[in-house]
């Protein structure tokens, strides 16, 4: 048993051809899992499954185990949008997912302030998110994301619309911040660069299955240098003819 289990699952919006077509697809706990794939093949389509915000036709999905109902405290969301509510502070956006269970504690503050100063935000959180810049307001939402603890963290191209600098320097928080965590991760992306940086494992969708699983076996902590190195390009090339296939 892994820790999130996808199993032989189908699903098919009204009218159309289905769009996951019998993944397969196994996480362990606590590893950084990378989904790529061509544009309109699935992927969101299939994290969204992954988080039970969709439920499969057929087969299952399986959290430690259990066959997963709904989206729950268990379950961490980034977008790629960081949809922050402009008339909350950006202490009180980090703690909402707190706020819509129970009133917020002191300790929640804590937390709260501890992932926006582990993030370069303290300063901020008397702020609001107009007065902040597009890479700090996805920091929020990484903050927003990780402020229950959950043990799956699922992002869907959070950091696609941000400048390549800011870019690195969110990929480098995300993974201190998920191995400080112990958080399983399941993200989403285009890119192969970004998937090879980040990912212990690299899955490839395509036609509605993840057709390879790869592990990346660089150094931790990754390092932005590596990005230069023969092993890491390797790494893409590698990667990018699969995708050119279509199949590993
Ligand atoms: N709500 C919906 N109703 C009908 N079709 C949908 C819906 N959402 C997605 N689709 C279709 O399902 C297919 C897969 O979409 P999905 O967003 O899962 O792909 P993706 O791989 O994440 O794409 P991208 O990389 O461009 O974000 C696309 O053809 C899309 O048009």
């Amino acid at each position: 048993m892994a820790f999130l289990d996808i199993e032989q699952a189908v699903f098919t919006y009204p009218g159309r051809l289905p769009v996951v077509d019998g993944a397969d697809w196994h996480m362990q706990a606590g590893e950084f899992h990378c989904l790529l794939g061509r544009s309109g093949c699935g992927k969101t389509t299939l994290l969204k499954l992954a988080a039970g915000l969709l439920r499969p036709q057929s087969g299952r999905i399986l959290l430690r185990g259990q066959e997963l109902a709904e989206p729950g405290p268990q379950l961490g969301f980034m977008f790629q949008a960081p949809t922050l509510l402009d008339w909350h502070t950006v202490l009180n956006n980090v703690l909402l997912p707190v706020s819509l269970q129970r009133k917020p504690t002191p300790q929640d503050e804590t937390h709260a302030l501890r992932l926006l100063e582990q993030l370069g935000l303290s300063a901020h959180a008397p702020h609001y998110p107009r007065q902040l810049s597009g890479g700090q307001q996805s920091r929020v939402a990484l903050a927003r994301a990780l402020i229950l603890d959950p043990p799956l963290l699922l992002l869907d191209e959070p950091f696609a619309a941000l400048d390549a600098i800011t870019r690195a320097e969110l990929q480098d928080d995300l993974l201190r911040t998920c191995r400080e965590h112990g958080t399983t991760v399941l993200f989403v992306t285009h890119d192969i660069n970004e998937a090879v940086y980040l990912g212990d494992r690299i899955a490839l969708m395509h036609g509605g299955r993840i057709v390879d699983d790869w592990a990346i076996e660089l150094p931790e902590p990754r390092t932005q240098d590596m990005r230069h190195g023969i092993v890491f390009n390797e790494y893409c090339a590698r990667v990018r003819a699969a995708m050119e296939k279509g199949v590993a």
